[in-house]
């Protein structure tokens, strides 16, 4: 089980600093949409040149025109590009073709995807590397998680790592590793503490431990 840290309100020069914190503990850093959004793939870029030795992804969420996009990202210096489960199934295969093409890794983020078991089966057919059960900020917001989904997809999934992400703090954890996803992503359950590094420390060590 690897841990992926989503950085996703922070600047470039705060980002490259929290990362210098915890990186003995994190296995991937993410550049979340928010980053993204506001400062473009310079924010990859610039993380990626810190730190060329961890694995970047990517968070552009990606919904058409996704070999474009998966081809911008990587040369930004992403190692794993998102992209929505519920983007079109040849979205999927556009965004899996450039992946492999470049030696990348697509992750498709199960956001907003109504029937998840199916959808999971055609994901993992199509090539995906990641299938990532996820409860956004706004279900969060209404105290959802993404525990049973992670149950499912586990049981249809074949090829495909799968992952979690979705307010996952080190209090949810036990119940997360239950589950045995290849990949958890934690972004406020370790930006939002004072202690970044403990933090980072004390829920690596949970994983470790399986
Ligand atoms: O993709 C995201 C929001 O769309 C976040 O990066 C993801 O939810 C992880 O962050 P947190 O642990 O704070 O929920």
């Amino acid at each position: 089980m690897k841990l992926q840290l989503a950085l996703d309100l922070v600047n470039i020069p705060e980002a490259i600093e929290l990362v210098s914190e915890v990186q003995d503990s994190i296995d991937i850093v993410e550049i979340g949409t928010p980053i993204i959004n506001s400062l473009g793939h310079e924010a990859v870029r610039a993380v990626k040149k810190a730190y060329p030795n961890l694995t970047v992804l990517a968070d552009v969420k990606i919904m058409d025109a996704a070999g474009y996009e998966v081809q911008q990202a990587s040369a930004a210096g992403a190692d794993i590009v998102t992209i929505l489960g519920a983007a079109e199934d040849s979205s999927i295969r556009g965004a899996v073709e450039a992946a492999k093409k470049e030696g990348k890794e697509i992750l498709v983020d199960m956001i907003a995807v109504k029937d998840i078991e199916t959808r999971a089966k055609e994901l993992d057919q199509l090539g995906a590397d990641y299938i990532c059960v996820h409860t956004g900020y706004d279900l969060q917001a209404e105290g959802k998680d993404s525990f049973e989904d992670l149950r499912k997809i586990k049981s249809v999934v074949k090829n495909a790592k799968t992952a979690i992400a979705g307010g996952i703090k080190l209090e949810t954890l036990p119940e997360v590793i239950k589950a045995q996803p290849d990949l958890v992503i934690v972004g406020g359950g370790i930006t939002s503490k004072d202690d970044k590094k403990t933090a980072a420390q004390e829920i690596k060590a949970l994983i470790n431990k399986g």
